[in-house]
């Protein structure tokens, strides 16, 4: 059972204070109804004094294994070589863990083992994607294909492993180029920073090998576009969503709120969608 405030609030963590992080710990300081926030990891606390400073109540620092010691909800918004460090300990406490690297799941996926047998939950939230909820429901019945197109500026994929290990030059187009077609899961190795929102589109629906993805470096394009085709027995639809992206050109600006949509829910007396 997770524990309360004495204003039987739940108490949530963030770890990681960058794009996304900081856009929630503020959320959260200037209320969210029945969440507190109670605790933050930082790497360097002196970059973050400022923030930290502005905040009306400010939580405690500590370092990312301990913050299930001081939460209920645990929020991952880290580089996702950290998910594990973060994710373990809340989890093995019993806590819910609500995943922003959600591609670095793929290769932790014992932690939901994990969860399960100490009654933690890990929450995915929809992040810069659209539409998880028709996934989700088109699951319940059969879903015969899922294909996912994204494109995203060259500033949004600069370094990712894929473009390195095979000497790609983006830094130079003048058109769109397709760099990769491919499974969810092999998207998510050669992207980890880009392409979150195909593996929790997997996730979703059928499975990170069943997921089809085309990536493309598009310098025509000013925002993280995704487009979404779904084929199932109860339904045909296709989404797309074009993300404005943030101070991080990788992550779109709608990620945190997603996020912050995924906390108002725990404890809102009015919750609209799936
Ligand atoms: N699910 C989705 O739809 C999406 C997911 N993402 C993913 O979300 C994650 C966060 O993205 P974003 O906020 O843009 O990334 P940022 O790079 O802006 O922020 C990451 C933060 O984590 C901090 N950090 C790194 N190591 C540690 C550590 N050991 N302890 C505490 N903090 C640490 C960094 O600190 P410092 O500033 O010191 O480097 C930085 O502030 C990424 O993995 C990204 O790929 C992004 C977009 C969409
Ligand atoms: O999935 C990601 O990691 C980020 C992304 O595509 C976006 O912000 O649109």
């Amino acid at each position: 059972m997770a524990e309360r405030t004495a204003s039987n609030e739940l108490r949530v963590a963030v770890a990681g204070l960058g794009s996304i992080g900081t856009k929630i710990a503020t959320a959260l300081d200037q209320g969210i109804e029945g969440l507190t926030l109670s605790a933050v990891a930082v790497r360097d606390p002196a970059k973050h004094q400022k923030l930290l400073g502005s905040l009306r109540r400010p939580p405690s620092l500590l370092p990312l294994d301990q913050l299930g010691d001081a939460a209920d909800i645990v929020v991952e918004c880290a580089p996702s070589s950290q998910l594990r460090a973060i994710v373990e300990p809340a989890v093995k406490r019993g806590r819910a863990a609500v995943v922003v690297s959600v591609g670095g799941l793929l290769d932790n996926f014992d932690l939901v083992d994990l969860a399960r047998a100490n009654g933690g939950r890990i929450l995915v939230p929809t992040g810069a994607l659209i539409g998880l909820d028709a996934v989700n429901a088109a699951a319940i019945g059969t879903i015969h294909s899922v294909k996912m197109v994204t494109r995203k500026p060259i500033d949004g994929l600069k370094g990712a492993p894929f473009i390195v290990a095979n000497n790609i030059d983006i830094d130079n187009l003048r058109e769109p180029l397709k760099l990769f077609e491919g499974t969810a899961r092999e998207a998510a190795k050669g992207f980890p920073a880009n392409l979150n929102v195909a593996v929790a589109l997997s996730l979703a629906g059928v499975g990170p090998d069943r997921t089809q993805v085309q990536i493309w470096a598009d310098p025509t394009v000013t925002r993280n576009v995704h487009r979404i085709e779904v084929e199932s027995d109860s339904a045909r639809f296709s989404m797309s969503i074009e993300n404005v992206p943030s101070e991080n050109p990788k992550t779109g600006l709608i990620t945190a709120l997603s996020v912050i949509a995924l906390l108002r829910k725990q404890r809102t007396t009015l919750s609209v969608g799936t």
